[in-house]
């Protein structure tokens, strides 16, 4: 292996460690409410996780299980409760939401203040107009992971591959943000593999499993595969070719314990984060 590893889970649990100590600084614990609606056994076993790791945390951590037959109203009538319940400063609604729901009536009752996903227009917007805002776990942890490595990217070329709503998009405005030159591939761009060669930062978020091979990575580059695709029975691939791309890169994060344990993390610092700013005090300067 030429490339050093990028260890999300070790960043992950440093960055938790954070989190824990900033959230004994308030006065008050903070809240972390998750909706869960219907029972797909991943998502189960995912929210689950969430809530062990706002305990250990110092949050407390509520999951607000729903039927999958629940109805619109339902779930608008619950995301609200929790907007006006005090003691929860973070919503999180569990997505994909059964197919018959409208995903963004219901995020969009979320008040930005307590969108620790950062998937509100408000967050969103407040992201482009370079406001103070929550931002997106995922896109935030793989900026922490790249933050770790290079933390000036004045200069830097990042090539961010995905336009999604969720990743790409977000994680494109924050390499912009930091001063990177940006530039977004999509599934439309013509010659993926050349664009990709001028990265100094190439991000990978397609979730197509392993579409990003070595042949299409600078030497040298810090490679961030944001994927997660379950191949066979049990393993998991990112987007990123990682047995070839390990040997060109100079850093790469590796799946499973590269970005996704810091999805986690994040959103526990969003919430911590949020919990300070409702509660009148600074926000810690670790969970930035
Ligand atoms: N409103 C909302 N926000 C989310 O952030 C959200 C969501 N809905 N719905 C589901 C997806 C999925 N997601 C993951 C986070 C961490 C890992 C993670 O830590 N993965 C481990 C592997 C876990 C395993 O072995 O299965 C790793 O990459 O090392 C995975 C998946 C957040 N999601």
């Amino acid at each position: 292996m030429s490339g050093a590893l990028i260890d999300g889970k070790a960043a992950a649990a440093a960055l938790r460690a954070d989190v824990a100590e900033a959230a004994l600084t308030l006065p008050r614990k903070p809240g972390l409410a998750v909706v869960l609606v219907g029972d797909d056994a991943a998502s189960q076993v995912y929210v689950g996780s969430k809530e062990k790791a706002a305990g250990k945390a110092n949050i407390n951590g509520q999951v607000h299980r729903m039927p999958g037959s629940s109805t619109q109203a339902e779930v608008l009538a619950q995301v609200k409760a929790l907007a006006e319940d005090d003691a929860v400063d973070g919503i999180l609604v569990q997505l994909p939401l059964p197919g018959h729901l409208d995903a963004d009536e219901v995020i969009a009752t979320i008040p930005p203040e307590k969108d620790v996903d950062g998937l509100t227009e408000a967050s969103a917007g407040a992201l482009v107009l370079g406001r103070e805002g929550l931002t997106p776990c995922t896109p935030q942890g793989s900026m922490r992971l790249i933050r770790q490595v290079m933390p000036d990217l004045s200069g830097k070329h990042a090539v961010v591959v995905g336009r999604s709503i969720l990743v790409g998009k977000p994680l494109a405005l924050m390499l912009l943000a930091a001063n990177a030159t940006v530039t977004m591939a999509h599934s439309r761009t013509k010659d993926l593999g050349a664009v990709c060669r001028e990265a100094d930062i190439l991000c990978v978020a397609v979730g197509r499993p392993e579409m990003v091979t070595a042949d299409m990575v600078k030497p040298g580059a810090i490679v961030i595969d944001v994927g997660i695709n379950r191949v066979a029975e049990k393993k998991l691939v990112g987007d990123v070719a990682f047995e070839g791309a390990k040997e060109v890169a100079g850093h790469i994060t590796p799946v499973p314990g590269g970005v996704g344990p810091m999805t986690i993390a994040c959103l526990l610092a969003n919430t911590v984060a949020a919990s300070a700013r409702r509660q009148g005090v600074p926000v810690p300067e670790k969970l930035r």
